[in-house]
C-alpha cells in the first residue's frame, strides 16, 4: 500500500530566509512519526506543504497514494493546525456539524466522546477553555474518519490529564491503522507515542529514524556485589567501574536478574541507561549551528 506521507525535495522561501531547504521524508500507514526541532526549523510550513496551505517552490507531496495537489487526496486527511478558533457562537456539536458538512459526510458526534467533550456537546465554543477547544479541534481532525492525521502541537494548551487522554487517542489511531504526524515540542510525548523521528533544524531534516537508531542501544548499569566467576560469565560483555557494571544489547532484565539472585549475587540498583530524545536533539541542534 502506498505510504500515507511521501515527501520529497520540499523547498519554501519567504522573501530573504529559506523556510524549508530540500526536505523528504514518508510516513508509513498506520505509523505514528514525530516532528521534531526547534523554533524556526521549518516544522510547520512542511506541514502547511503537505496540506496544500503553503505552495512549495520545489518538491512533490503525495498523500495516501495520490498527489497532494488532488482535492481527493485530502478528503481521508485530518488536520488539527496550530492557530485555530472556531465560531464562539457555536456549540461544540454544531462545529462538528459543520466541519462533517464541509467533509461531505455523515455527522456524528463520536469524536467529542473520543475526546472527552461528550458532555459538553450543546455548550458554546465561546465558554471553552484554551484547552477544551484544543481537544474540540482534535475531534474536528477526526471527523472525516482519516487514515491520516495531521496534528500541529496537538497538546499545547492541555493539563497533564489532557495530554494523556491525547497520548492514549493516538495509540488508539494507530491500532486502527491510522497515520499519525505529530508536531510537538513535548519531546517525553513524541517519546512516548511515536514510531519514529524526523528532526528538523534550519529547514532541513538534521536526523530521521526509530528511537533504538537515533538513541543508540539500551544499555543496563548494574550495581552488584558478592560476584563469583559463575556471575561474570553470566552477565556476558561488560564495562565496570568499582561496584557498577555496564552491559549493553537487548537485555531479558527480568530472567537476567533472577539468575543473578540464583548465583547468590547482591544486587543494589538496576538502572536502563541510554540518552534520552531530549539530549539527541540538543546534541544534534547545537552541532549544526
Ligand atoms: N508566512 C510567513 N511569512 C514569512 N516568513 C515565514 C512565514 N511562515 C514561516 N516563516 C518563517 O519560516 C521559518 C520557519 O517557520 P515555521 O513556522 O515553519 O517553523 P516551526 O519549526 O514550525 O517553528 P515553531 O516551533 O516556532 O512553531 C521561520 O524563520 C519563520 O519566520
Amino acid at each position: 500500500m502506498s505510504a500515507a506521507v511521501w515527501a520529497s525535495g520540499l523547498r519554501k522561501r519567504y522573501r530573504k530566509r529559506q523556510a524549508v531547504d530540500g526536505v523528504s521524508f514518508e510516513v508509513g500507514r498506520g505509523e505514528v512519526v514525530g516532528l521534531l526541532g526547534p523554533n524556526g526549523a521549518g516544522k510547520t510550513t512542511v506541514i502547511k506543504m503537505l496540506l496544500g496551505l503553503a505552495r512549495p517552490d520545489a518538491g512533490e507531496v503525495m498523500l495516501l497514494g495520490r498527489p497532494g495537489a488532488d482535492p481527493r487526496s485530502r478528503a481521508r486527511v485530518g488536520y488539527l493546525p496550530e492557530l485555530f478558533r472556531y465560531q464562539p457562537w457555536l456549540t461544540a456539536a454544531e462545529v462538528l456539524r459543520l466541519h462533517a458538512r464541509l467533509a461531505s459526510v455523515p455527522a456524528d458526534e463520536e469524536p467529542l466522546g473520543l475526546v472527552g467533550l461528550a458532555d459538553r456537546a450543546d455548550d458554546r465554543v465561546g465558554g471553552f477553555s484554551k484547552g477544551m477547544q484544543q481537544r474540540l479541534g482534535l475531534a474536528v481532525a477526526l471527523v472525516a474518519r482519516p487514515e491520516l492525521v495531521v496534528l500541529d502541537e496537538p497538546t499545547s494548551a492541555l493539563d497533564p490529564i489532557g495530554r494523556a487522554d491525547v497520548r492514549d487517542l493516538l495509540l488508539t489511531l494507530r491500532e486502527k491503522g491510522v497515520a499519525v504526524l505529530l508536531n510537538s515540542h513535548l519531546i517525553g510525548e513524541v517519546e512516548r507515542v511515536c514510531d519514529r523521528v524526523v528532526i528538523l533544524d534550519h529547514g532541513r531534516v538534521a536526523a530521521s529514524g526509530t528511537l533504538p537508531e537515533l538513541l543508540g542501544r539500551q544499555e543496563l548499569r548494574l550495581t552488584l556485589s558478592d560476584l563469583s566467576d559463575a556471575a561474570r560469565a553470566r552477565l556476558g560483555d561488560f564495562t565496570q567501574d568499582g561496584a557498577t557494571y555496564v552491559i549493553d544489547g537487548d537485555i531479558d532484565v527480568p530472567e537476567l536478574i533472577a539468575d543473578l539472585v540464583k548465583l547468590d549475587v547482591r544486587v543494589h540498583a538496576v538502572e536502563p541507561s541510554r540518552i534520552s530524545l531530549e539530549e539527541r536533539l540538543l546534541d544534534i541542534i547545537r552541532s549544526g549551528s
